[in-house]
């Protein structure tokens, strides 16, 4: 059974939310831009883009050094398309993506086929790779940048209806695409994988395939199946990736992931009986997974390299923006606390 010890802070923040009345009215607002065309159009007027190149984001350096994705205004949009020779109109091919905290409407725009390097220099910022830019953004930025690329993305691969062939055609928004000839709706989806970090009570279970950067383990991971509750994939993926039976699934917490096509992210905690933790690796899945220490997981957490290609093959595990490395805190925290209780700290 999941057991959500979340619920208690996910209970407040809504209704901190609510009270304020602010959330209720902005959320009510994308509503309706998500729906009414015209008021879309209208909202694009006054927006804020977030700019892309081939699923690249744009980013900006700070006079402080630090990197932020560049948002650009309506009218210096359209300024910056002019000069690097496209119709302002463009704007209107961007996608609804939400809101700012002073609720301007915020966009997203794929410019792929515009030079590079030129647009690069009159949005004075560069285009960066999305997993790069997760080490670079500070946390809150980096969701918004995947949100943008999913869009973008979920917009490319859906341009033709699966049943007819014909091409679909996206409302102002971009929060679905209707073939008219088969009158099929298609809304942009995400691929539900559960991730689940395993403990044996004192070590806990890091895995790495061969496509992951040198060094870096994560937790377990797997799609769910047609028809399977998030409690019997976390039980399969575990037993077909490891040879392990876990008990005690505890949910943590979710998150979207852009890779590799929009994952819909659900992270739990769970534990083996600590005489069977022998792991037996499906090698067609994994290249390596190992029981790791506290002292191993913490000496990781406080390092986390910047640019791993060219760190050298150290143990590091996600960085702070994936979910798997919320788990791996959570872990942490946990072993500390129960560490204290039993005077080892
Ligand atoms: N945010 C985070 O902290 C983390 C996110 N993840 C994400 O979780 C996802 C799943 O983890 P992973 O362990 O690889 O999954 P799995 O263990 O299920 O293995 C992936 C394999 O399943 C196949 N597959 C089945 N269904 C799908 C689907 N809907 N989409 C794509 N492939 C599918 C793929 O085959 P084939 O490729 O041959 O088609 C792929 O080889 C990854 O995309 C990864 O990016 C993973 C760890 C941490
Ligand atoms: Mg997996």
């Amino acid at each position: 059974m999941l057991q959500s010890f979340k619920l208690f802070f996910n209970c407040n923040l809504v209704l901190s939310r609510s009270y304020s009345g602010y959330y209720v009215s902005r959320v009510r607002y994308l509503k309706r831009l998500k729906e009414d065309d015209e008021a879309c159009r209208e909202a694009l007027k006054s927006g804020n883009f977030l700019l892309y190149h081939k699923l690249s984001p744009l980013l900006r350096k700070t006079s402080n050094g630090i990197y932020t994705l560049a948002s650009l205004k309506t009218s210096d949009l359209e300024h910056i398309l002019e000069k690097v020779g496209k119709d302002k109109h463009f704007v209107n091919e961007s996608f609804l993506l939400g809101c700012t905290d002073k609720g301007e409407p915020q966009f997203s725009l794929e410019v792929g086929d515009l030079d590079r390097s030129a647009l690069e220099q009159e949005c004075r910022g560069m285009f960066v790779d999305l997993r790069k830019a997760f080490f670079m953004l500070p946390g809150p930025e980096s969701p918004l940048a995947a949100k943008g690329q999913a869009l973008l993305r979920w917009h490319q691969t859906n341009c033709f209806c699966s049943a007819t062939g014909q091409p679909t055609i996206r409302n102002q928004s971009g929060s679905f695409r209707v073939c008219n000839s088969s009158g099929i709706t298609y809304y942009p989806k995400m691929a539900p994988v559960v991730i689940v970090l395993v403990s044996d009570g004192s070590r806990c279970l890091l895995a790495r395939q061969t496509m992951f950067p040198l060094g870096m383990y994560s937790a377990l991971s797997g799609f769910c199946d047609m028809g399977e509750s998030v409690e019997e994939t976390l039980h399969r993926e575990v037993a077909e990736e490891v040879g392990l039976e876990v008990e005690n699934i505890q949910y943590s917490g979710s998150q979207h992931w852009p890779f590799p096509q929009s994952s819909f992210m659900l992270a739990c905690h769970a534990t083996v009986n600590p005489d069977k933790t022998q792991v037996n690796i499906d090698k067609a899945e994994l290249e390596d997974a190992r029981w790791f220490t506290y002292e191993e997981i913490t000496e990781a957490l406080r390092k986390p390299p910047l640019d791993p290609r060219r760190e050298p093959p150290v143990f590091w595990v996600p960085p702070p923006y994936a979910i798997a490395n919320q788990l791996i805190q959570e872990w942490a925290n946990q072993q500390q606390l129960s560490r204290k209780l039993h005077g080892l700290e």
